[in-house]
């Protein structure tokens, strides 16, 4: 008995618990305890964990009495459990918890790379299940999930889904022709949300929102084998890199491209990602084994598994598919206990339901009929409100987890009351608007310096707003400078909290940062004599705040427009800055 009890402890204490001794025949102490340690492993990973177990040199039966104890253990946690690999004698196994028919795991993974890169393409192709013919045969099926005909959103930024079941299977099949995106996410276990954004410079806005504004968990980037890492592909790495999303690298187009090419093309790809700007480690995925040691190791960041496929041939497009089913979350799972936040993103009515909201759940839970506290409004001001109704991909659910998409129907709230960048906070936070915050920047990219009375636009979750830079740690900033500044919105306070990732963008000029604090609206009273002469204009002249805010806000003055807008603003500002309770 006591050498038992001895057993037991070693077993706890050296992380033993699934060995092969361990896992042939437990006595119901020994089993208990396995439970318990699963348990956990699913909890931490929220719903999901790779179990390891082993070693079996010669298997005499153990192996076959190990995984049925370890598929007795799932099955008790109302989990799946799905082998994956086996290296030098031991065996990985996916668990993953059983959802109702409700509910879902969900991953987001922003997709971005050059024009031409094939992005369509392998999304058509793992979405559809069929395979192009390098002529862009894939990319014309590719029914674009628009936000609006996905959720009821309407986005710029295109959504497609992929859905996992239980056991690791993709779901999505073809009905009619086009893709239910309401019954893949009832059947699914795990959906995996592609945010698509555009390749073109053009577009570089769009991928800016896409990244900050989607919360996406990954970045998936798309190198054509035979192109390599060129145009867009760097400065989509550089804003993954800065915005501290793990990145992982999809090389397209192996079937076509000359070995030579191909190995160039790597061993540039190898270089940037090793870079010192980078700091990466590439990890080429050959084998199932190397999908399992990536996707357990990807969510530290500093893993970038690399991937060589063919959307023609499909060649490694399995391991893919087996990655994207293991990726986990990256919320913190304890998110779930803090008090909800919501960021909208999107605004519509739905006729016969009204007004709805759709954005992602950053912490806590929401349910139907829970009130919450919506705002910033212009003055700053926060209105509960109680949600009538919750959506996820068109599926009617009863609530909403940190880390998720949805949808909300609202009672008794109009289209006009809400804009994009507001916030649905649990009332017990005491939400509070700020006008200015600082935040510890990194300027990416800049053709000259940046000084006080800047303006930039601040991308921050959902939010998109002109702000001006009103004080600096240095005196001026230039490309690869690091400094606190503090920032004010121009048109209205915004709902922002400590630690949230900034980018600010005004044309090429690129930098990112960190809020660090806050000053809230009681705080910051509007400096209503400040000098209104700032940065140098294109032609050396210096501009007025006045030039620069028409500029912002696309008046040109001429028409008289500029003037009344500048009044509206004035009026406006003198009400926001009206001292509480006036
Ligand atoms: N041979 C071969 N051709 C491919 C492969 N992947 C994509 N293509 C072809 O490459 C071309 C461009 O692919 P797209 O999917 O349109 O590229 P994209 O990155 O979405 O381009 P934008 O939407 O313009 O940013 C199409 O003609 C595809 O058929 C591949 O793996 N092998």
């Amino acid at each position: 008995m006591k050498k038992e009890i001895q057993r037991e402890e070693m077993m706890k204490s050296t992380g033993e618990l699934f060995g092969k001794l361990a896992l042939v025949s437990p006595n119901q102490k020994l089993y208990e305890m396995q439970r318990k340690s699963l348990k956990q492993q699913v909890d931490e990973g929220r719903g999901e964990a790779i179990v390891e177990i082993g070693d079996f040199v010669d298997s005499g039966g153990e192996k076959e009495a190990a995984i049925a104890t370890l598929q007795s253990l799932a099955a008790s946690l109302e989990c799946s459990c799905v082998f994956l690999s086996e290296r030098k004698g031991r065996l990985q196994f996916h668990i993953r918890r059983l959802m109702d028919q409700t509910d879902f795991m969900e991953v987001r993974v922003a997709v971005v790379g050059n024009v031409d890169a094939g992005k369509s393409t392998l999304l058509s192709v793992l979405t559809h299940g069929q395979l192009d013919n390098g002529r862009g045969l894939a990319r014309q099926k590719l029914f674009r999930h628009k936000h609006e005909a996905e959720s009821g959103r309407t986005s710029s930024v295109a959504i497609d889904i992929l859905g996992f079941d239980g056991e690791g299977n993709v779901l999505n099949q073809l009905e009619h022709g086009t893709l239910d995106t309401a019954k893949i996410c009832q059947r699914s276990a795990k959906v995996v949300k592609f945010i698509d954004l555009a390749g073109h410079e053009r577009y570089l806005k769009t991928t800016v929102v896409g990244m900050t504004g989607y919360a996406a968990d990954f970045v998936m980037l798309i190198m054509g084998a035979n192109a390599g890492m060129i145009g867009m592909a760097k400065e989509h790495l550089g804003l993954a890199l800065a915005l501290s999303v793990p990145i992982f690298v999809v090389v397209t187009k192996i079937d076509m491209t000359p070995p030579n090419v191909l190995q160039d093309n790597m061993k540039m790809l190898g270089r940037i990602l090793k870079s010192a700007g980078c700091r990466k480690l590439p990890v080429s995925v050959k084998t199932p084994d190397d999908v399992v040691m990536c996707a357990s190791n990807f969510v530290s960041g500093r893993l970038c598994p690399i991937f060589q496929v063919s959307n023609v041939t499909g060649e490694n497009l399995d391991l893919l598919k087996t990655f994207l089913n293991l990726l986990n979350t990256r919320v913190e799972t304890n998110y779930e206990n803090d008090p909800a936040e919501f960021q909208i993103d999107e605004i519509f009515s739905v006729p016969g339901v009204g007004t709805a909201v759709g954005g992602t759940a950053m912490k806590g839970v929401i349910r139907v009929n829970d009130t919450l506290a919506l705002g910033p409004d212009p003055l700053g001001r926060f209105q509960n409100v109680s949600v009538k109704s919750i959506q996820r991909n068109r599926l009617p659910v009863e609530e909403v987890r940190a880390g998720q998409t949805a949808s909300f129907s609202l009672k008794k709230i109009k289209k006009s009351e809400l804009r994009k960048g507001m916030v649905m906070v649990s009332p017990t936070l005491s939400p509070q608007a700020c006008w200015e915050f600082d935040s510890e920047i990194l300027v990416l990219h800049h053709p000259t310096t940046i000084g006080i009375r800047y303006q930039v636009m601040v991308h921050c979750g959902s939010i998109r707003q002109t702000a001006k830079i009103v004080h600096m740690s240095e005196e001026c900033l230039r490309t690869g400078d690091k400094a606190i500044v503090r920032f004010r919105f121009i048109k209205q306070p915004e709902y922002i909290v400590p630690g949230q990732r900034v980018v600010f963008r005004e044309g090429r000029t690129k930098a990112v940062g960190n809020v660090l604090r806050t000053i809230t609206m009681a705080n910051s009273p509007l400096d209503q004599n400040e000098k209104v002469t700032v940065q140098k204009g294109p032609e050396g002249k210096e501009n007025t705040r006045q030039d620069n805010r028409e500029r912002t806000n696309g008046y040109n003055g001429k028409n008289g427009k500029g003037r009344r807008f500048r009044t509206k603003l004035k009026k406006r500002q003198n009400i926001e800055f009206a001292p509480e309770g006036k």
